[in-house]
């Protein structure tokens, strides 16, 4: 009879036990192409936590008309924002993974491997599991990387773990981080990063702060989305010590007629350029590594509303992606999810050692 489970790795005994953690970000299509772009946006479009509407009504407009026209348009969007490494999201996601690998081994942790996967496109989660297992992790720590929670971002990641884990024998330990929107070291590194631009910059008139957005709907089914987006920005005009005047919350990325979050950042920017706002920063805290939505939505095609609206001056503020107080933020923020998990890689050595020995023993 035919496994209707996975194939699991060879069985040694006494390998060290080791922890994995998957760091899981959106994903990008391989290339900025036409060609690309199709196959990329049929799997995040069929994704019913992305488009919440039976397949049977969806799947006739996603492959009739979506499919045949968005393709070509989004390619030339990612084709302005593609670095010779491939897209920006997918290198700042596998530089944090390395960072922070590197940093969880300095600190004595040798047993934790980091990797990380995408939701859409590569590389896959479920290879990335079965590597993580494959390695000998026991326990393995999911980590989306958006720092608010949102069905359709951290719920559709977790899903798709989930997924394998079910078609999985040998199901290894699973912990999830579910979001960290206000953990003090990821506002501090944002608080860092804009006080460290407005030093080489200056300050602008106002700062806007934009999430992605979602249907309104979510909220109203909910979805804390929205609440821990308005609980991020409070946080961090705090530790910036801005006052209400001094910035704004907007949402940006609609898709689609639905209303979505509001107020929409393109709408606002208008508004701000229209009334002759003398300089607008915007910041993106919802990515923590710069892409799509980040370095074309915003800060090529948000800087031209503002200033054909009559705005002067426009500044686009990076997301997290390898900043170093970040990296040592995430690193804290993973190990107090690995409680009663970690032991010092000489415990780890111990542990195998006194392992190996009882296997031999019972195999006498
Ligand atoms: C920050 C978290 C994100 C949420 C929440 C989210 C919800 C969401 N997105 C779409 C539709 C699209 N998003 C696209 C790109 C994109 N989205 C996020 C993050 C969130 N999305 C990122 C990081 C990116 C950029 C990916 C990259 O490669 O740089 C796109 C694809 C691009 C395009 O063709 O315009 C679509 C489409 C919906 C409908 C939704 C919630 C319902
Ligand atoms: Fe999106
Ligand atoms: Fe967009």
């Amino acid at each position: 009879m035919k496994d209707p489970f996975l194939k699991e790795p060879a069985y040694t005994h006494g390998q060290a036990q080791r922890i994995g953690v998957l760091l899981i970000n959106l994903g990008s299509p391989a290339a900025p192409t036409k060609q690309a772009l199709k196959p990329y946006l049929r799997e995040f479009l069929s994704d019913q936590r992305i488009v919440e509407l039976p397949g049977w009504l969806w799947q006739p407009i996603l492959r009739g008309i979506i499919l045949n026209t968005r393709p070509k348009h989004s390619a030339e969007k990612y084709a302005a924002i593609w670095t010779k490494d491939g897209s920006p999201l997918k290198v700042y996601t596998e530089r944090l993974a390395k960072l922070t690998q590197g940093l969880l081994g300095e600190g004595g942790h040798k047993q934790i491997l980091v990797s990380y996967a995408m939701r859409y496109g590569q590389p896959a989660i479920a290879t990335e599991l079965a590597k993580l297992k494959e390695k000998g992790c026991e326990r393995i720590l999911l980590v989306p990387l958006y720092p608010q929670y949102a069905a359709s971002s951290t719920g559709s990641a977790l899903d798709a773990c989930f997924r394998t884990l079910l078609a999985t024998r040998n199901q290894p330990e699973i912990r999830t981080i579910k979001h960290f929107h206000d953990a003090p070291g990821y506002i501090e590194s944002l608080a860092n990063s804009v006080r460290r631009y407005w030093a080489e910059h200056g300050q602008p008139s106002k700062l806007v702060m934009s999430f992605h957005g979602i249907p309104k709907f979510a909220l109203e089914r909910g979805d804390p989305y929205h609440c821990e987006c308005l609980k991020t920005g409070r946080l961090l005009a705090e530790a910036l010590g801005l006052t209400k005047d001094q910035y704004e919350i907007c949402f940006q990325s609609r898709f689609g007629r639905a209303e979505w979050l509001q107020p929409y950042l393109s709408a606002r920017l208008e508004q701000l350029g229209k009334a002759r706002t003398e300089r607008v920063d915007v910041i993106c805290p919802g990515f923590v590594a710069d892409c799509l939505e980040t370095l074309e939505e915003v800060a090529m095609e948000g800087k031209a509303t503002f200033l054909s609206a009559g705005g002067k001056d426009f500044h686009y503020i990076p997301c997290l992606n390898d900043n170093t107080d970040w990296v040592t933020s995430l690193t804290t923020i993973i190990q107090s999810h690995l409680s009663g998990w970690l032991q010092t890689s000489t415990d780890n050595e111990r542990q195998a050692s006194r392992q190996r020995a009882l296997s031999h023993g019972a195999h006498q």
